[in-house]
């Protein structure tokens, strides 16, 4: 299996996702005019894609977990590509509603597949899934950009589903080539953790996630959905800043994927970042829905996006598949199903909630981040690390991966010195800076009981460092027999102290 390409194929797809997102809203007037039908109808034809989720994700998640990602991830794409070719063609309302479908289950399958792959690609792939956001959000960022080169050369429509098909029938080929990851292969520290874990505890850390599920999309669909006409009728804005404090969300939502993906490769702590962020977004929110000063809603809007939409969704469906490594699939459809519920009834909520006024349609999504923040907080709560000999050995685990991380860099330059003392015809040993190296070690020892079995440990780094070098020394010089009596070899005292 080879990591790279395999991740860079799964990422493309939630590229073409992104597009299938909002390609029909994007396409809204065309299509309205190509089916001879209201903007009502079109919107109602929309609907179908939550519809397809709805069902799908359950479904899908459990399967997957029994025949495996790959046949979900082809499942997806295939339905995606109906989808795409289809929706360009067809003028029959009731096909397009069957098509909208199809785009729901093309959703379902590709998370159902996607999200556990990466998990069980091993390693710190929990960062990963914080990325399939990033490539979702370049693709909603291209659409629209392509959509009014389209239009500004009158071409059809159609060419920007086609864009999508095309990307989606090279991946196919390129997808298929690849292997994958051994199914619900939890990784020997999560699956001891998880097995732990006290029964009452992780059944409220799961009520608190699957809540999480919906609150998590709730907070962003409410508010994509509300905040530009929330402005423009509570406060007076204008249309520009209006739908620059949309275009700020985003921004910051792509950024916060960034960070977060970095802070999550750095060791950062999952639960503790949830919590951070989910107290954020209510604080900025709150600021978005009470201030009527321009610049101070811009700065809110963006760190909203930051904080609601960097990825925390994805941060509280990683910490779920920990939870039960066994089943991610199920896990992943579960905790979208709940998404998809959010969804399907904000839109009606809020609806019912404006006929009172805009402003409460807005501000009820202070209420959702209230509740997104006390299922976190639960959540946290319930998975608070107690000591015992298998989370303690998971901290060990994590430790080490860091110093065998750094033990290559180590090496890494050990190698260039080895180079240079080699041109320079110095031998491998050099006792004064190893003295030297060991006086540090003392020095920034923290504790001093630590401190002799410290250097005891930098006395074995460096001799395999000169082990090491003696060894390369001698490959070199057999490649090059020339230079080897001018070295001085020191071979063997070198491997035997
Ligand atoms: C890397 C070197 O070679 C040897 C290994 C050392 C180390 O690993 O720190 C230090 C001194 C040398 O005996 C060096 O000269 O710096």
């Amino acid at each position: 299996m080879n990591k790279r390409t395999l991740s860079l194929s799964l990422y493309l797809n939630y590229f073409v996702h992104g597009i299938g997102l909002i390609i029909l809203t994007q396409n809204m007037q065309a299509l309205s005019q190509h089916w001879n039908s209201p903007l009502a109808t079109v919107s109602y034809v929309f609907s179908g894609i939550g519809i397809g989720r709805i069902f799908a994700y359950f479904i899908f998640g459990n399967l997957s977990d029994r025949f495996g990602r790959k046949v979900f991830v082809n499942i997806g794409m295939l339905s995606y590509l109906v989808f795409f070719l289809g929706m360009a063609f067809v003028n029959n309302i009731q096909v397009a509603y069957a098509l909208a479908i199809v785009a729901g289950i093309a959703n379902s399958a590709l998370d159902s597949g996607t999200y556990a792959t990466f998990i069980e690609m091993g390693g710190n792939q929990g960062s990963a899934n914080i990325l399939i956001k990033a490539f979702m959000s370049i693709g909603e960022f291209i659409l629209p950009l392509f959509i009014a080169t389209l239009e500004a050369n009158q071409a059809w429509y159609g060419w920007s589903f086609m864009l999508a098909a095309a990307v989606l029938v090279f991946n196919l080929f390129f997808l298929n080539r690849q292997t994958f990851p051994q199914r619900n292969l939890a990784d020997d520290a999560t699956a001891v953790a998880a097995q732990q874990l006290p029964k009452s505890r992780r059944i409220l850390a799961s009520i608190g996630l699957a809540g999480y599920g919906y609150t998590s999309m709730a907070l962003m669909i409410l508010y994509t959905q509300w905040i530009s006409l929330f402005v423009t009728k509570t406060y007076g804005f204008g249309p520009v800043l209006a739908h620059l404090l949309l275009s700020l969300y985003s921004i910051g939502s792509i950024t916060g994927v960034i960070v977060i993906f970095i802070l999550l490769r750095t060791g950062f702590t999952e639960r503790k970042l949830l919590v951070g962020m989910n107290i954020g977004s209510l604080i900025t929110l709150a600021v978005v829905c009470y201030a009527s000063v321009p610049w101070l809603s811009m700065i809110a809007s963006f760190a909203f996006g930051f904080l609601a939409a960097g990825g925390a969704m994805q941060i509280g469906l990683n910490i779920f598949l920990r939870l039960y490594p066994h089943i991610k699939g199920t896990i992943t459809g579960t905790f979208f199903t709940f998404g998809s519920v959010a969804a399907f009834t904000i839109p009606l909520i809020t609806g019912w909630l404006s006929k009172q006024s805009i402003a409460a349609a807005m501000r009820s999504d202070l209420v959702v981040a209230v509740a997104g923040l006390i299922c976190v907080a639960v959540t946290a709560w319930a998975l608070r690390p107690t000591h015992s000999l298998a989370t303690d050995r998971q901290t060990i685990n994590q430790i080490d991966q860091k110093i065998v991380r750094l033990l290559n860099q180590r090496f890494e330059t050990v190698t260039d010195i080895s180079e240079l003392k080699q041109q320079a015809h110095l031998p491998v040993l050099d006792q004064s800076r190893e003295d030297r190296v060991l006086d540090r070690v003392a020095q920034r020892s923290s504790e001093a009981a630590h401190t002799p079995y410290l250097q005891a440990i930098y006395q074995a780094i460096m001799s395999n460092s000169r082990a090491y070098q003696t060894a390369r020394k001698t490959t070199t010089q057999q490649v090059s027999p020339s230079t080897a009596h001018a070295t001085g070899m020191t071979t063997k005292e070198d491997l035997h102290d």
